[in-house]
């Protein structure tokens, strides 16, 4: 399920993103260097997830830009409550949702795809799962179905957004496993996450936000006991009134 991998990254500029009015990241600039493997943390309402949104080209900026390194496959891991559980279909339906952007509006899958799809169901532990409704399964199972249609993504960029929340312990490990492998493999991983000592044990980066960049870097220096102090002093200080600034006024 690999290929020659497509070193790319992404680079923000003076980027702010807003819903409405309301700023929910705001004049942020860096790099997530290609083969990168980034922890995105923060305080509840820190703009992590409207950040991962517009890095898979699902926001619009309001100013400031996102650019690719080079061309790259980009797949997002959406949060597991955005998954509608209760829409009946098979698993192997839904793994198989993550080829169409290859497959385009006409082509029907053949063969291989689907086995490529069973592939994937059986690389994250869900062997025997292609039938099964997906209202059916666990959470941690879920998450292991959102995973293995991100493998068939085969992307060059995965953003992961809370990929371990809401998963037993064993899920999580081998879930880990997988965002290892991909980060060996070269590709380039952002993921929105909330346990420091994870990200401290397993991220190399971190960006640590809230609307603004606190820092971004080695995540030793971006995870101090002062820049997470001002993270959170940051997001006391929020007004739910503030609209977005114009530093060009
Ligand atoms: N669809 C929306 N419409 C209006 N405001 C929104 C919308 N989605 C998010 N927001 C607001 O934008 C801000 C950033 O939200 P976002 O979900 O990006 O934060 P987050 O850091 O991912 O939070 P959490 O850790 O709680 O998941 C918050 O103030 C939130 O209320």
């Amino acid at each position: 399920m690999t290929s020659t991998r497509n070193p790319a990254g992404i680079r923000l500029v003076d980027l702010t993103l807003t819903h409405g009015r309301r700023p929910a990241v705001h004049h942020v600039s860096g790099h997530f260097a290609p083969g990168s493997l980034t922890a995105v943390v923060g305080p509840n309402g820190a703009g992590k997830t409207t950040l991962l949104r517009a890095l898979a080209g699902l926001h619009k900026p309001e100013s400031g830009t996102i650019a690719q390194d080079g061309t790259a496959r980009i797949a997002l891991l959406p949060q597991l409550a955005a998954l509608d559980r209760a829409f009946p279909i098979a698993c192997l339906d839904v793994v198989m949702q993550g080829l169409w952007p290859r497959l385009g509006a006409f082509r029907a899958a053949s063969t291989q795809d689907r086995a490529r799809a069973t592939q994937a169901l059986a690389a994250v532990g869900l062997d025997g799962f292609e039938k099964r409704p997906v209202g059916s399964l666990s959470a941690g199972q879920t998450q292991r179905l959102l995973f293995a249609r991100l493998l068939v993504q085969d992307a060059d960029i995965l953003l992961l957004d809370e990929p371990f929340n809401a998963v037993d312990a064993r899920t999580s490990a081998d879930l880990l496993r997988l965002v290892r492998e991909w980060h060996g493999q070269g590709r380039t991983v952002v993921a929105v996450l909330h346990d420091l000592d994870l990200v401290a044990r397993e991220f190399p980066e971190t960006l640590l936000i809230a609307r603004d960049a606190i820092a971004w870097g080695p995540t030793a220096q971006a995870l101090t006991a002062g820049n997470r102090l001002k993270a959170r002093m940051m997001a006391e200080a929020w007004s739910d009134e503030a609209e977005v600034c114009d530093r060009a006024a």
